[in-house]
């Protein structure tokens, strides 16, 4: 019996063998044959198994100025492998244009896995049919006739900070702007998306907001941890539990929100969801959900599912992004107080010299200086620094193959300060943007570009026109000199250590 079983065992282990080397000889020939096919793009130095990891660096900050050398070469490309993924980072022009114009390649890579329990497989994270039946549906959200109704919410809660900082704002060795503006874009983007402020700026709804903030946290801890980003051994971390249980009440509170708005469209009279009114008469504004519970894909009407993904995913995408874009603006205003002065001059022009006077969207309009201001700063500090597309057939470009199963990193941030592209890149120059004969559309991307653009661009630009000329209008910016931000690549970038600027009451 023994010796049978040993016989047994031995058979055992001779398959497990055989089943590993077919699996690695498989993932080897892979591995050569995409090497091959993209010999065409200079390789980053790499060693056996661990591949070019060390290229790109051990941190969130190190892979910034990384990707910046390891693409400076005359295909503004590079070929990157780790361990079995192999994959392409470029600041190519023409190589982006062709991505981002493609039809085909429109899929996200693996990495944004790591939003899916909380997303699920929204605009945001979803590919192939699913996405371009999701944005059928939601691109009429973002027409100007809805955008505009949101106006008065970027106002009043623009408002709310200005009174917030203007209390504990003028500290004299400064604050860390990015805390109190993220409060403001949230309450905004909860208004917008679901139809309920979160009054984070009221320190309300604390579980939710904290929820947020700190699975945004956890999510950029474990993107640059080797073993955690491994969706097999991540749920052997304390991490994996932590992220679900914050997932559980965020979903929970959004799942909240929609089925009170179902039970209040429900309650209306059929008179008021003719006007369009609520039960005391007063004009309603429509939230992006509003939108969601009345659409239809394929003749059938969204899951509650669908809608939380959606949701979620404009709760996330609509206030990281432009906070992060807003702080970095108002450390660029205080670094150049000649910028500040021009865009103030503008705004006293428009408004005169009443303070708390409403902005409208006739006043967003006329913001023509402050609009060069903005499209400058997200040059230098794109919020989305690098975005992933998956190849999911072999792929002819200029007469080489992008090999099914590579994936094409467009480096944003590396672009948008490349000095082919951008005259004295690393400098704050608005009045650059005046210059609309550029053939290089593809060189100043911070919105993306193509069919998988950014559908919330005209959202962020007015979002941050109003927030910006609200603190420009009351506060004169000042520089902390001790202070550098220490930047943090993730899907939204980050600093490490906040965006601290001073403010002196005007
Ligand atoms: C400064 C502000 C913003 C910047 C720089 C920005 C940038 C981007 C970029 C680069 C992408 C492409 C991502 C990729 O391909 O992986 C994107 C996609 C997206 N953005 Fe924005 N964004 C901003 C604000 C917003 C806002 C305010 C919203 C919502 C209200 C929003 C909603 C979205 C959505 C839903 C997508 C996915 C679109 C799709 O895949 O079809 N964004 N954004």
């Amino acid at each position: 019996m023994f010796i049978y079983n040993i016989v047994k065992m031995h058979y055992a282990l001779q398959i497990v063998a055989a089943v590993v080397v077919v699996f690695l000889t498989v993932k080897f020939l892979s591995v050569f044959r995409k090497r091959r096919k993209l010999s065409w793009i200079p390789s980053a130095p790499r060693l056996p198994i661990i591949g070019s990891l060390f290229e790109v660096g051990e941190n969130s900050t190190e892979i910034i100025t990384n990707f910046i050398r390891l693409t400076d070469n005359p295909a503004k490309s590079v070929y990157l492998e780790i361990g079995f993924d192999c994959g392409v980072v470029t600041r190519d022009h023409d190589l982006i244009e062709f991505v981002l114009n493609s039809t085909q390649l429109i899929n996200k890579s693996w990495d944004y896995q790591m939003f899916h329990d909380w997303l699920g497989t929204g605009l945001v994270t979803s590919g192939g049919t699913k996405w371009k039946k999701r944005r059928r549906i939601i691109t009429p959200a973002f027409h100007f006739s809805i955008l505009i109704q949101f106006i008065e919410s970027f106002d009043q809660n623009g408002k709310k900070l200005i009174e917030i900082l203007g209390n504990e704002g003028t500290r004299p060795e400064g604050i860390d702007i990015y805390s109190y503006i993220t409060n403001c874009a949230l309450d905004i983007i909860s208004e917008s998306a679901m139809g309920v402020s979160v009054k984070s700026q009221e320190n309300q709804n604390k579980e939710y907001v904290d929820g947020v903030k700190n699975l945004l946290s956890s999510i950029l801890d474990r993107s640059f941890s080797l073993w955690k980003v491994n969706p097999y051994l991540f749920p052997l971390t304390s991490d994996y539990w932590y992220q679900r249980r914050i997932v559980k009440s965020l979903h929970r509170f959004t799942d909240t929100v929609i089925e009170n708005r179902v039970k209040s469209l429900q309650g209306k009279t059929e008179k008021n969801v003719e006007k369009d009114v609520d039960d005391v008469g007063k004009k309603k504004k429509l939230a992006f959900l509003d939108l969601l519970l009345n659409s239809t894909i394929d003749g059938k009407p969204l899951t509650k599912e669908d809608i939380r993904e959606e949701v979620d995913t404009f709760m996330f995408e609509g206030h990281d992004t432009t906070s992060f874009a807003i702080s970095m603006g108002l450390y660029l205003l205080a670094k150049y107080p000649s910028v500040q002065t021009t865009a103030r001059n503008e705004l006293n022009e428009i408004f005169g010299n009443d303070k708390s006077k409403p902005t409208t969207i006739e006043d967003l309009n006329n913001m023509k200086y402050l609009e060069l201001v903005i499209k400058e700063i997200i040059r230098l500090y794109p919020s989305v620094p690098y975005i992933l597309r998956e190849v999911t057939k072999d792929t002819e470009y200029k007469g080489h193959t992008l090999p099914k199963d590579t994936s094409i990193g467009m480096y944003i941030y590396g672009i948008n300060r490349d000095p082919t592209y951008h005259k004295d890149p690393e400098a704050f120059i608005p009045e650059r943007h005046l210059d609309t004969s550029s053939k290089n559309h593809f060189a100043y991307i911070p919105f993306s570009a193509g069919p998988r653009n950014c559908i919330g661009q005209k959202f962020a630009m007015l979002e941050m026109k109003c927030l910006i000329s609200k603190i420009l209008r009351n506060f004169e910016l000042l520089p902390d000199p001790s202070y550098e931000p220490v930047l943090a690549m993730n899907a939204v970038f980050k600093t490490l250590n906040g965006v601290r600027i001073k403010l002196k009451k005007l």
